[in-house]
């Protein structure tokens, strides 16, 4: 079943549009974990974001979408971070969640083909689903992705409009009568066109932030068939009135992510009394169910 069509599935069988970002730091991770690290060396930290993300995946399955596992908190660690890495993406698979690895790759054509048979699909030493990829080096750079998406019914999400405040310094600069990321969209669209499946989308999707709310619904329309992962929910502002216009009439389109709300609940202001380091992964849990009931529209 094509990445498209599965991430549909997923949305439905879980009931939740909630994708968890899987951002490990060393300080914020709960005391009860960072005191059992015993030296501070790279595997015994990897092995304490294994633990991490693998616990989280567990509370999780089955009543979010999917995960996204950031690749820079785990490169911060060297090779060990990238066995912990490829560690969390396969038990999130095992347990029957989508996984979009946050990498943000791409290169010049001949290297983008390294970059999507390594992370993507299931005979890939990664086996991640879906890849985040940047538009930059343009249309041969992203088409080695597409035909990767096509053979192993994989995924990517390209950066269409960021959640970062200082995105627009290109993306919003107007360029023969349209915006830049304008001009990515209608690229999304096109690699999309002949390939769109059963639940009415493609393999090739598009990042659009929580923080432009205006812009993801002009980006929603401008890319009918497109998956849209919307970051910058919880932490960086975005709230469910801001990410509603990433849907479309049926609910599907779009999928949500939160990392630092869900994954260091236990220290946000009104789960620290309640739940605190001890009960870590119980406050995951009452922030993952409070994101899925934001989301029900
Ligand atoms: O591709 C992404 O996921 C992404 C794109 C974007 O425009 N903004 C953005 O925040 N992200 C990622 O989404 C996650 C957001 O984390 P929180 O702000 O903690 O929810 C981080 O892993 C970011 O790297």
């Amino acid at each position: 079943m094509s990445f498209a069509d599965r991430l549909a599935e997923a949305v439905q069988t879980s009931g939740s549009v909630t994708c968890v970002g899987l951002d490990p730091r060393k300080s914020q991770l709960p005391a009860t974990l960072r005191d059992s690290v015993s030296t501070d060396s790279p595997d015994a930290w990897a092995a304490a974001y294994t633990q991490f993300c693998t616990e989280i995946i567990d509370v999780v399955a089955g009543r979010v979408a999917c995960v996204k596992p950031q690749a820079a908190f785990f490169e911060q660690l060297g090779p060990a971070g990238m066995v912990s890495l490829g560690q969390v993406i396969s038990y999130a698979r095992k347990v029957g969640l989508l996984v979009i690895t946050d990498g943000k790759r791409n290169d010049i054509g001949s290297t983008a083909t390294a970059y999507a048979d390594a992370y993507l699909g299931t005979d890939s030493p990664w086996g991640s689903d879906s890849l985040t990829v940047s538009p930059y080096l343009g249309r041969d750079s992203l088409e080695p992705f597409v035909e990767v998406c096509d053979a192993r019914d994989a995924g990517i999400f390209v950066l269409v409009k960021t959640s970062n405040p200082g995105g627009g310094l290109l993306q919003d600069r107007v360029c023969d009568g349209k915006t830049i990321y304008a001009s990515v969209a209608e690229l999304v669209s096109e690699l999309n066109s002949t390939r769109i499946g059963k639940s009415g989308y493609g393999p090739v999707g598009a990042v659009v932030g929580a923080t432009y709310p205006e812009q993801l619904a002009e980006l929603r329309s401008a890319m009918p068939g497109a998956w849209i992962l919307i970051p910058g929910f919880g932490a960086q502002g975005g709230s469910a009135d801001d990410v509603k216009a990433g849907f479309d009439g049926s609910g599907l389109g779009a999928v949500v992510n939160s990392s630092r709300h869900i994954i260091f609940a236990h220290s946000r202001p009104e789960y620290k009394d309640k739940f605190g380091d001890v009960k870590w992964l119980d406050a995951v849990s009452a922030a993952t169910d409070e994101m899925n009931a934001q989301l029900r529209f």
